[in-house]
């Protein structure tokens, strides 16, 4: 992978008073544990800073995320595996139970731990193109984590996110749009957060206590659930990573994309 050129996140506020968060890890956003913590870093400064709004979005021209770093989970450093989890975990919590309003910009592809980042928001705006969205963990031989299921069980009905994380199902924009996993489609990405700022805009005339308190209200099940169970979580990862079965499928999972990435 290239040397990291410049910061992680981009983080700044415009005329609007709104926050856009821009990941900037080359060549796909991949969430390794540096990124993460920038991240949560930054979701730390919207709160504190009380900005009403975040838009999440990337400055890949074809990526959003490419879900977590599959090189954190590969033969790793258990002490550090336990840090980029429990950093996860973190940014996760904020995210999802922040009390600003938030949306996704999803100017690319959106896979796995990337999907889950969108779906942490409150509105999800895709770029058209060929680019898909999804929770792909059973391909790989894994097990997406719970909270990852309750996000997206959170955003497409329970039938619906059943039948797409056993089956790994990879939706085009098309395909989310017509299910509800992204709220609208978008001809670039000036036009995206065009769009994310025009939902945002419809919270000008509801008092904002009410609005942040109704969020967390709907939101406080995934929540608790994850709280409750933490350590739990962290420890079925750590397991996970220590299985020689899985270590092997992701080696065959990073020489396929090695293999694609050269042709
Ligand atoms: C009983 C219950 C127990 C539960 C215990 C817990 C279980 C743990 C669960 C963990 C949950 C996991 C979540 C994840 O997010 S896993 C990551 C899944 N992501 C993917 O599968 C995406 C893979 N990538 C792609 O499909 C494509 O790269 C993409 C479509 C995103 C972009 O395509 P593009 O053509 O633009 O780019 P390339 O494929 O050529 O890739 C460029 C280089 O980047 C490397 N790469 C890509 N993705 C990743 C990644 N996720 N991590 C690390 N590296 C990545 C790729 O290899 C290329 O590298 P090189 O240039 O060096 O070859």
């Amino acid at each position: 992978m290239a040397a990291q050129a410049g910061p992680l996140v981009d983080l700044s506020i415009d005329n609007d008073g709104i926050a856009i968060l821009t990941m900037n890890r080359p060549p796909v956003n991949s969430l390794n544990l540096e990124l993460l913590e920038e991240i949560g870093k930054s979701l730390d400064e919207v709160a504190k800073n009380k900005t009403k709004s975040m838009i999440l979005t990337s400055s890949s021209p074809s990526v959003f995320s490419a879900g977590l770093d599959i090189m954190e989970m590969y033969k790793p450093d258990l002490k550090r595996a336990e840090i980029f989890w429990t950093t996860l975990q973190d940014v996760w919590i904020k995210l999802f139970g922040s009390s600003y309003i938030t949306a996704a910009a999803i100017n690319g592809h959106a896979p796995a731990g990337g999907c889950l980042l969108s779906m942490s928001c409150e509105y999800r705006v895709m770029v058209e193109g060929k680019y898909t969205i999804g929770l792909n963990e059973t391909a790989l031989g894994i097990v997406a984590p719970t909270w990852f299921m309750d996000t997206m069980c959170h955003t497409i009905p329970i039938r619906q996110a059943e039948y797409a994380l056993t089956t790994a199902r990879m939706f085009t924009v098309d395909e989310a749009l017509q299910v509800g996993l992204i709220d609208e489609s978008a001809s670039d990405k000036a036009d995206a957060i065009d769009k994310c700022k025009k939902f945002i805009r419809k919270f000008d005339k509801i008092p904002s206590l009410a609005r942040a308190v109704t969020k967390q209200k709907i939101r406080e099940g995934p929540l608790v659930r994850l709280q409750k169970n933490r350590q739990q979580d962290t420890a079925e990862f750590l397991g996970f990573l220590k299985n020689p079965k899985i270590q092997q499928s992701l080696e065959m999972y990073i020489q396929s994309l090695k293999q694609k990435a050269a042709k």
